[in-house]
């Protein structure tokens, strides 16, 4: 990646190690919650996790950041009080981080924000996505610099703006094994190269613990279906699975990425009406699992190698049943949460946001425009001076 000149924090630095100290803090697409990450991380590669974080989204504050996922009323004003509340659950965690390592400078934070729209759209000026997050708050009540909106520049440029975890994937993993697969909300796949110079390639793969999350708790009440126990009791419906798996977006070449905007309840549920008889919800989260197991593994098959290495993160790593059904769909993949490598399945994403925030403040590319699509490397995020 080459490193165009930009406008950026002024910083000090320990000039003998040239190693910092980053926090990244992520909520994706499954809206369980925010994960955060204090890593020490050198511009010249290599990362050291010092710490990590996980809290909930209050259930209130988890509720409007759904419904700000599909157009309603007065979105607007809902919007902006909802990035403030992102930003002040951000910054306890920030501060939970901070409190138990008060020896640390921390450099800056790289903080996602909640995505509630992704629509990246052609390179005509018409694309967008918008992360909520008051970067400027956060900036504010943690006292700490934060780079924040790392997707749009990106868009701007034409590309797709996700994902945007495979260069740290290659950063940290390469060589370790060929692929990494995060099974969040939605699932994205990066494929690692070690020859010289070759950039890794990557792509989103459709829904991942989204629609089985949802499916559980409107019919259980639970966030999510632990260790996929309750799919476990169900029959896979044939009918629905082809139905599903027919949706045009699973045949698109990359670069492709979506979201909610795609994989809802209305998406689902028009799945669910092309069936001739109700089905038993038992065996709709049956089919959900396998959906997300053959998707990945169709994408994997048709636009990385034929096997090698498969490192899992995401929440979907702590799915059992998941992992199964995706070492049935993968024969020729040998099959292991991120944990294995080193870096435990739910800290990659917030540890890959550190990294990001790293980029920017580095004057270093965050994008991969052989991944997203763009039409060239970019400096990535917002700049928020503490
Ligand atoms: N023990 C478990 N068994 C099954 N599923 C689990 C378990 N623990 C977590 N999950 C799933 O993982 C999800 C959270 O994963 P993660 O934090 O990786 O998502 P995210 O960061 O929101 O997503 P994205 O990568 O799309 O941005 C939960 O919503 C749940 O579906
Ligand atoms: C728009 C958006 O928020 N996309 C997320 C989402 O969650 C997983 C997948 O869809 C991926 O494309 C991306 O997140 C990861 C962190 C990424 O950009 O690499």
């Amino acid at each position: 990646m080459s490193a165009p000149p930009v406008t950026s924090p002024t910083r000090s630095r320990d000039a003998s190690s040239g190693t910092e100290h980053y926090l990244g803090l992520m909520s994706g697409t499954s809206l369980d919650g925010v994960d955060a990450v204090l890593a020490a991380l050198h511009p010249q590669g290599g990362m050291q996790v010092i710490d990590h974080a996980f809290a909930p989204f209050e259930p209130a504050l988890r509720n409007e950041l759904l419904a700000l996922n599909t157009p309603g009323d007065n979105e607007l004003h809902r919007a902006a009080l909802a990035a403030n509340g992102v930003a002040r659950a951000y910054a306890e965690l920030a501060r939970t981080l901070q409190q138990r390592h008060p020896q640390l400078s921390i450099r800056a934070i790289g903080a996602h924000g909640q995505t509630v729209r992704h629509r990246p759209g052609e390179f005509d000026g018409s694309g967008y996505t918008w992360q909520l997050l008051n970067a400027a708050l956060l900036a504010e009540l943690s006292g700490i610099g934060v780079v924040s909106d790392l997707r749009s520049r990106d868009v701007a440029a034409g590309g797709q703006g996700a994902p945007l975890v495979p260069a740290f994937h290659q950063a940290v993993f390469a060589g370790r094994c060929e692929a990494v697969l995060n099974v969040g909300g939605i699932s994205n796949v990066s494929l690692l190269s070690v020859e010289p110079g070759a950039t890794p390639r990557g792509f989103d793969c459709g829904p991942g613990n989204c629609l089985l999350d949802h499916w559980i708790h409107r019919h259980h009440g639970l966030p999510y279906d632990a260790d996929g126990a309750w799919a476990g009791q169900g029959q896979v419906l044939p009918a629905l699975l082809a139905s599903m798996l027919g949706d045009p977006f699973f045949r698109l070449p990359p670069p492709r990425s979506t979201g909610r905007d795609l994989f809802n309840p209305v998406w689902l549920q028009a799945h669910l009406n092309t069936l001739g008889s109700p089905a038993r919800p038992v065996d709709v989260q049956a089919t959900l699992l396998e959906l997300t197991a053959l998707s990945i593994a169709e994408a994997l098959l048709r636009h990385g190698g034929p096997g090698g290495r498969l490192a899992v993160c995401g929440g979907g790593a702590l799915n059992g049943r998941l992992m199964r059904a995706l070492g049935q769909a993968l024969p020729a993949w040998s099959i292991q949460a991120s944990d294995a490598l080193g870096l435990p399945a739910m800290q990659v994403e917030a540890a890959a946001f550190a990294w990001l925030a790293m980029r920017h403040v580095e004057r270093l590319a965050g994008n991969l425009p052989a991944v997203t699509g763009a039409s060239g490397p970019r400096i990535l995020g917002a700049w928020h001076p503490a």
